[in-house]
């Protein structure tokens, strides 16, 4: 038999991959293909505490995106930051070379150490060759200030990822017989973005014109922990190169209780994606996740990702790759993690 396989062509921050695509249309996943890990033994005192905690980070974001423009444009990434803080505005990014502009408008906060949960830091006390790679820009604060509790509610948020991303980088590590230890002192300081993602109901136009919420791509630094609301839209590649939609039927192969099209998330998990800097620190034993969003709701959508890695290094990386064309094997599946 043969298939007509296309190449899909993403950007990294190594250079242009390409990864291939069967052609069919996205399915539902399965169980094996998304598993479901229960993390609640790590962290069971804080449950409650935690689903607080994300309901007023997404309810801060809401307020953030329906502002009037002008006021959004106070923290405008592409006026204000060198390092891609701030605010993204609608149709402003294309993500995937091969797929429309997205959709998406999109908040970004970089690491700073004073807002550090574990190694609270003014700035000026953490070393100098560190010092130099991070990216946190005060203006994403000092132009959302008029909304009460907005930056309390989301560093909570962020500083909630940023305990469990060095619980689970622990965990990978255990998983790549190395030491646990082996990115404790590497993530002292590490990359640690929060995003916060806005996704409207497309418009007619956009339902016309095919766009996608945020195009085909795989991120950029060891794993991303990503929250999304009710909604649904995210798909991801499989090894196969089939699009699957993360979705309630990760939990069970009864998918007869889903009709395909709506294809909800699990509420109270989250997904973590690898990405490509883990991938190429283990030599593809873990694969980067190529991810892309279309909310083809009536409703808009929100989703939280927080990218997590070793901010050094990994900017190095870039410097050294930029521009040029890498090879990319194939890519794995996404892991939702729950509780
Ligand atoms: O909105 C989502 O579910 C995915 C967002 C994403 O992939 C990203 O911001 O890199
Ligand atoms: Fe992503």
């Amino acid at each position: 038999m043969t298939m007509s396989v296309t190449k899909l062509k993403l950007r990294t921050a190594l250079g242009p991959v390409y990864r291939d695509v069967l052609p069919y249309e996205p399915r539902d996943c399965t169980p094996e293909e998304i598993p479901v890990i229960d993390l609640q033994p790590m962290f069971s005192s804080e449950l409650s505490e935690r689903k607080k905690t994300i309901a007023r980070c997404k309810e801060q974001i809401l307020k953030f995106m329906k502002q009037p423009l002008e006021m959004k444009e106070l923290v405008e990434s592409h006026k204000y930051s060198k390092f891609y803080n701030g605010y993204l505005g609608r149709r402003k990014t294309q993500i995937s070379p091969s797929e429309t502009v997205d959709v998406r408008e999109g908040f970004t906060f970089r690491y700073s150490p004073d807002l550090d949960p574990d190694h609270p830091k003014d700035i000026s006390q953490v070393p100098d060759e560190i010092r130099r790679w991070i990216r946190g820009e005060d203006f994403v604060w000092e132009g959302t200030q008029h909304l009460p509790e907005f930056k309390r509610d989301c560093v909570a948020y962020w500083s909630a990822c940023l305990r469990l991303a060095r619980k689970m980088v622990r965990m990978f590590a255990l998983s790549l017989d190395l030491e646990e230890d082996y990115w404790d002192e590497k993530v002292t300081h590490p990359g640690a973005d929060g995003v916060f993602n806005y996704y409207p109901a497309r418009t007619q136009d956009e339902i016309e014109q095919k766009c996608v919420g945020l195009g085909s791509h795989t991120d950029l630094q060891l794993f991303t922990l990503l929250w999304q609301d009710s909604v649904g839209g995210l798909q991801i590649l499989t090894r196969e190169g089939q699009w699957i939609k993360v979705s309630e039927s990760s939990k069970s192969s009864n998918l007869s209780k889903f009709d395909g099209v709506k294809a909800p998330p699990i509420e109270g998990t989250i997904v973590v994606n690898i990405g490509d800097y883990m991938m190429r620190l283990c030599n593809d034993i873990y694969k980067s996740t190529v991810h892309r969003v279309t909310n083809e709701s009536t409703q808009e959508r929100v989703s939280m990702p927080f990218f997590f890695g070793c901010q050094k290094r990994f900017q190095m990386e870039r410097e050294e790759f930029a521009g040029k064309e890498v090879k990319q094997s194939m890519a794995p599946s996404a892991v939702v993690v729950a509780g």
